[in-house]
C-alpha cells in the first residue's frame, strides 16, 4: 500500500472535490424535490444517536468525494493504529488510548509497551468507585466525624470542563444530598465564591490535574486547604493538619509523587496514565466527581456509551460510519466552502456546558499549523467550535446564521423524551421546544423565496430584507433520551469527529503545545506586578505601560 499523503491537499481526491465544488450549486430544495429518498439515504444510526446529514450541502457525489479523501489520506489506518496503542501523538511520543478507558470486562486483554492496560484501568476504576460508594453511603466523614455534602472539583481545562459537563448534564441522575460544585479560574473570585456559604465540615475537595503541576488548580487547592484549616480551626500542628487534608481532600493525577508533595495522601489518590489527553480524561479517574454525583452503575452505563460508538467506528465501512462522515463534512465546510466555525445548538437546557466542552475538544486538538511530519499545513484546519442551547440562541445569534454571509455549519442535538415533562394549560411544552428544534433546520434549508414573501403581502421595498436565502447546512442528531450512555455516545462521537478532521489534515490532534507561551510568559510577568523593577523594565512598551496602568489603579 502507498504511503498516505500528509499532505491532503497534494491527494487527487482533494483536486477532484475543488472542480466537483466549483461545478456544484448547492440546492437542498431542489435536491429534496427531486430526491424522494435523500432523507433516509442520508440518515444514520450510532448506537442510539439517529443522525440526518441530509439538510448538508452535498450530494452523493460529494460523499464519495470525501471518501476518497479518507482513504488517500490514510484515515481509517490511523484510527486502527489509535486503537492499537501506537504512538500517534507523535510530537510528545505518546500513545492514544482513550478508547482504552472505556473497553467493557472480558475482551482480549490490550497491552500496549508491556502493560495490561486494561487491567490497570479496571483496577483504577475499582478504587473510584471504592470512594463514590464511601462519600455516598455516608461511610466516608470529614474530620469531624459529618458525612460530605458538597464535593467541589478543583482543575481545569481538561479537568474541569469534562465533569462539569457531565455533572449538568446527568442531573436526573444526581443523588439527593450530595452536590458537587467546580472551582476552574485562577480568579480568586471563583473560590471564594464557591466555598462561600460551605461547610468545611462537610466540604471534600478533589483536585484534579493530569500535572499536579497547573497553576490555578495548584493555587485553588491550596487557598481550599487554608480555608479548610481555617474554618474548621485546625491547630497548626502538622499531625492535625494532616489528618484534616487526609478526610477533606482526594487527587486525580498521572504524577502521584507532586499529589504526596502537596500533603496528599496517595491512598486518596486516582491515577490515570500519559495516553490519556486531558480533553479525553472525563472517563478516567478525572470523572470521579461525576462518579460521586451519579454512582458506579451510571457511571459504567457512560463508559458503555462511549465504547458503543468507539465499535461503530472502528468496524463501520465508511458509508454509514457517523463519525468519519461527520468529520468529513466538516472538512468540506471548512476547506472547500469557506466556513471558519461551527455551531453546536443543544435543545437541551442539561446539555448548555456542552459547547464549551466541545470548544477545548476541538479547538485544542485541531488548532494547528503544522502537520505531524512537521511541514507547515497547507490548508486551513481547525474552525471555531460555539454555541448555546436552544431555544436562547434563537433570540440571539441565529438572525446571522439566517440571513448572514457568513456560512455557519450547525449540529442541533435534541431529545425525544424530556426530564420534566411540563405542561402549559393543554400544551406540552417539550413538544414546543422539539417544534422549535424541526422548524429552525427546516427554515435554514429551505428559506423562504421572494415570491412567498410577496405572497403574505409584504410591501416591495421590505421584500429582499425577509427572504431566506435557505441552503445553510444542519445536522440533526436525535436520542431517545439524555441517559448516561446517551451523553457517553455523544461524547465519543465528537471525539472521532474531531479525530477525523485531523487525520484528514495532518496534524497531530493530541499535543496542546499552543497553550505554552502564556504560561510561560505568565510566571516571567507575575514578579513585575509585586515590585520586581527589573522584571517590569524587561517588558515591552506596551505591556510595561498596562502593568503600570493597572499597578496605578489596583485599589
Ligand atoms: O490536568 P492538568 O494537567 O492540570 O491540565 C489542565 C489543562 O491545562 C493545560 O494547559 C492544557 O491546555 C489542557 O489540555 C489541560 O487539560
Amino acid at each position: 500500500m502507498a504511503t498516505p499523503s500528509h499532505d491532503p491537499t497534494s491527494t487527487a481526491a482533494w483536486t477532484a472535490l475543488l472542480a466537483h465544488r466549483d461545478a456544484l450549486t448547492p440546492d437542498l430544495r431542489g435536491w429534496f424535490d427531486a430526491d424522494p429518498g435523500r432523507a433516509d439515504r442520508f440518515t444514520v444510526d450510532v448506537a442510539d444517536l439517529h443522525v440526518d446529514l441530509s439538510k448538508n450541502l452535498v450530494t452523493d457525489e460529494t460523499l464519495e468525494l470525501l471518501r476518497d479523501l479518507a482513504e488517500q489520506t490514510g484515515v481509517v489506518d490511523r484510527l486502527q493504529a489509535m486503537f492499537a496503542g501506537e504512538r500517534i501523538n507523535v510530537t510528545e511520543d505518546r500513545a492514544v488510548l482513550h478508547t482504552a478507558l472505556r473497553r467493557p470486562a472480558g475482551l482480549d486483554p490490550l497491552v500496549v509497551d508491556g502493560q495490561d492496560v486494561d487491567a490497570d484501568v479496571r483496577a483504577e476504576l475499582a478504587k473510584v468507585y471504592a470512594f463514590a460508594g464511601k462519600v455516598r453511603s455516608g461511610e466516608w466523614t470529614g474530620v469531624t466525624g459529618q458525612r460530605i455534602a458538597t464535593v467541589v472539583n478543583i482543575g481545569i481545562g481538561g479537568s474541569d470542563l469534562g465533569p462539569v459537563m457531565a455533572y449538568e448534564a446527568l442531573a436526573a441522575s444526581r443523588q439527593e444530598g450530595l452536590t458537587c460544585r467546580f472551582v476552574s479560574n485562577i480568579d480568586p473570585t471563583d473560590l471564594a465564591e464557591t466555598v462561600a456559604d460551605l461547610d468545611p465540615a462537610t466540604t471534600l475537595f478533589i483536585v484534579a490535574s493530569k500535572t499536579f503541576g497547573t497553576l490555578e488548580t495548584l493555587t485553588n487547592a491550596r487557598l481550599a486547604r487554608q480555608w479548610l484549616w481555617d474554618g474548621l480551626g485546625t491547630p497548626e500542628a502538622d499531625d492535625e493538619r494532616r489528618a484534616a487534608v487526609a478526610k477533606h481532600f482526594v487527587a486525580v493525577s498521572t504524577a502521584l509523587e507532586k499529589v504526596a508533595d502537596f500533603g496528599i495522601d496517595t491512598d486518596n489518590a486516582f491515577g490515570f496514565w500519559d495516553w490519556v489527553g486531558g480533553r479525553y480524561s472525563v472517563d478516567s479517574a478525572i470523572g470521579t466527581s461525576l462518579a460521586v454525583a451519579i454512582g458506579p452503575e451510571r457511571f459504567e452505563e457512560f463508559l458503555a456509551g462511549f465504547h458503543a460508538v468507539d465499535e461503530h467506528v472502528r468496524t463501520t465501512p465508511l458509508e454509514r460510519n457517523v463519525p468519519l462522515l461527520m468529520g468529513l463534512l466538516n472538512v468540506w465546510y471548512v476547506n472547500f466552502l469557506g466556513a471558519h466555525t461551527h455551531a453546536v445548538l443543544p435543545y437541551s437546557q442539561y446539555l448548555h456546558r456542552f459547547p464549551a466542552y466541545l470548544q477545548q475538544l476541538t479547538m485544542e486538538s485541531n488548532g494547528k499549523g503544522v502537520r505531524w511530519d512537521g511541514e507547515a499545513v497547507t490548508c486551513d484546519t481547525g474552525e471555531v467550535f460555539w454555541g448555546e442551547p436552544g431555544t436562547n440562541g434563537q433570540h440571539a445569534f441565529y438572525q446571522l446564521i439566517h440571513q448572514g454571509t457568513r456560512l455557519v455549519p450547525a449540529d442541533f442535538v435534541a431529545f425525544a423524551t424530556p426530564q420534566h415533562a411540563l405542561v402549559d394549560g393543554d400544551t406540552d411544552v417539550h413538544a414546543l421546544l422539539l417544534s422549535n428544534f424541526f422548524a429552525q433546520t427546516k427554515a435554514l434549508a429551505f428559506g423562504k423565496t421572494a415570491d412567498e414573501v410577496r405572497a403574505e403581502g409584504t410591501a416591495e421595498d421590505v421584500v429582499p430584507a425577509r427572504v431566506f436565502t435557505g441552503n445553510r447546512p444542519t445536522t440533526s442528531i436525535m436520542a431517545a433520551a439524555l441517559t448516561p450512555s446517551v451523553l457517553g455516545q455523544l461524547i465519543a462521537l465528537y471525539e472521532h469527529i474531531t479525530f477525523t478532521q485531523g487525520a484528514v489534515w495532518g496534524i497531530d490532534s493530541f499535543d496542546q503545545w499552543g497553550v505554552e507561551l502564556g504560561k510561560q510568559l505568565a510566571l516571567q510577568i507575575a514578579p513585575a506586578l509585586t515590585g520586581d523593577e527589573e522584571a517590569l523594565q524587561s517588558q515591552d512598551s506596551s505591556t510595561k505601560a498596562l502593568i503600570d496602568w493597572y499597578l496605578a489603579h489596583r485599589a
